[in-house]
């Protein structure tokens, strides 16, 4: 239906239509425009200063009354007046009432009230017109699976597998909650007259992703012509979003900041987002950008540990590590790893509980406590006489998992480009590969020199020796 619609034009409308629509709907803008950059159309449109702007002298660049704002709380009360939207929303229950499903469903409200074929459904309103000048935004999801394919190896390619699966998960449950309401299951599920496709739920999701950004006083949410804003980070970033005293939505010159006639109005996405999550959610890297700044890198635990089954049945956190930098190294961290090093010998104990229903469960013991939450496991280990060790074996166990990603990185180093390639995901994943085999180096090297410190300390070379004694054997760490 959304791209249907693009296509047709009925959602649809030209960017240059902005401003009349600001107007009417009381948003002001001061002394920008919104359009697209000569010279960097590829970006879309974005904020323009229509004077040199200069810190200290300059009002609000935007003002956006507070109604506007598409939160979870104004969609409730939007809700109160039109009830096809509340009919949908309270029957998703749970998932109508987080931000972003109430933030889905509305656009795709907006969305069907735009399509001519759907007659009687919802409520216009000043926003049904405004998503009509948001474009399609080539985010991963969208990528052909040749090019996805250029990702082996990346972080990227397993986030983008397991946000297939939640948004499929996602839009199966909107279809089984919905369907027993008549207008949805005609306009949205019949299968001859239907509208609604995954597709749709792909784009409604890519809207959000690339646009929501978190409010001061409001926390996440779309807020119109402000969401017009392109990124860049750091130094480079030109101006602030936040709320005024009566709620409403601001963008304000950063203090310190001169933006001369017709260039660009720049917010920040995130300064600590990693190049995975910049093109994951956004579909494009910053110019400059020279490091992947952060990863996460998925770990499994060995088959020949004989308590994996166990370790994964009770786990509560999230199987793999985070790489990011800092001063000028790179650092890790990870609440999963700690179950994958420790095991029986140590103190690591399943025992099968019998609960009052008749039903089994596993429980954890980590030397004789109870392990209800394996995050804290990380707190008792560093309490342990063993801690070193714990230590040693996590960074053996990295330093392995490290070097197997950047074979499979170095082994994508030259991929041949098929035909219907597009150059953004190509240009994109060459860029990616770059960034975290560059990551993954100095991720080895930093993990080498952990090695080395950890391997002098008096803990291990005790328990070294007592194990040598012991076994007469190489005690392997990993
Ligand atoms: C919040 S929207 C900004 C407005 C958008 N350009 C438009 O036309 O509606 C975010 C999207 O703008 C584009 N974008 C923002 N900053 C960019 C940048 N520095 N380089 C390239 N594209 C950028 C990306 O497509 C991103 O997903």
């Amino acid at each position: 239906m959304i791209r249907r619609g693009r296509a047709e034009g009925w959602l649809k409308r030209p960017i240059d239509g902005l401003p009349v629509w600001a107007r009417f709907h009381g948003v002001t803008f001061h002394n920008i425009k919104v359009g697209p950059m000569p010279g960097l159309e590829h970006r879309g449109s974005t904020v323009i200063a229509e004077r040199d702007l200069s810190d200290g002298n300059e009002d609000p660049l935007m003002v956006v009354p507070k109604d506007l704002i598409i939160s979870r709380t104004n969609i409730e009360l939007l809700a109160k007046s039109d009830r096809h939207l509340a009919q949908v929303l309270e029957a998703l229950g749970d998932f109508g009432r987080t931000t972003r499903g109430s933030v889905l469903i509305f656009l795709l409200m907006q969305a069907t009230i735009s399509c001519p074929e759907i007659k009687d459904v919802g409520l216009i309103n000043p926003l049904t017109e405004y998503i009509k000048f948001l474009p399609h935004e080539l985010l991963p999801t969208f990528w052909s699976e040749d090019e996805q394919d250029l990702l082996t190896g990346t972080t990227l390619k397993p986030a983008i597998r397991a946000k297939f699966n939640s948004l499929l998960r996602e839009f199966e449950t909107v279809r089984t909650d919905t369907e027993a309401i008549d207008w949805c299951k005609k306009y949205w599920w019949d299968e001859e007259d239907g509208h609604l496709t995954f597709e749709d739920w792909m784009e409604l999701d890519a809207i959000y992703r690339s646009r929501a950004l978190e409010f001061p006083g409001v926390g996440d949410c779309m807020v119109p012509c402000v969401d017009m804003a392109n990124h860049a980070s750091r130094d480079a970033t030109a101006a602030l979003y936040e709320t005024d005293d009566n709620g409403n939505g601001l963008l304000l010159l950063r203090d310190s900041k001169n933006i001369a006639k017709d260039g660009e109005v720049t917010i920040t996405y995130g300064d600590d987002k990693g190049a995975c999550e910049y093109i994951f959610s956004y579909g494009f890297l910053e110019d400059g950008m020279e490091t992947a700044r952060t990863m996460f890198v998925d770990l499994d635990i060995p088959d020949d540990d004989p308590l994996k089954p166990a370790k994964i049945f009770i786990t509560t956190v999230a199987p793999g590590f985070r790489l990011f930098e800092q001063d000028d190294h790179v650092r890790w961290e990870s609440d999963f790893i700690w179950l994958v090093v420790i095991n029986e010998e140590d103190g690591l104990d399943f025992r099968i509980r019998q609960t009052i229903d008749g039903q089994r469960e596993i429980q954890a013991f980590w030397k004789e406590q109870e392990l209800n939450d394996t995050s804290n496991l990380r707190k008792s280990l560093q309490e342990d006489p063993l801690w070193d060790v714990y230590q040693l074996r996590a960074v053996v166990l990295l330093q392995n998992r490290v070097a197997d990603q950047k074979d499979v990185l170095r082994e994508m180093a030259d991929p041949e480009r098929g035909p219907n390639i597009r150059d953004g995901p190509w240009n994109l994943a060459a860029r990616l590969r770059t960034l975290e085999l560059d990551m993954l180096h100095k991720a080895g090297n930093d993990l080498e020199d952990q090695k080395t410190t950890l391997l002098q300390s008096e803990t291990i070379q005790k328990y070294l020796g007592g194990r040598e004694e012991e076994e007469e054997d190489q005690v392997d760490f990993t």
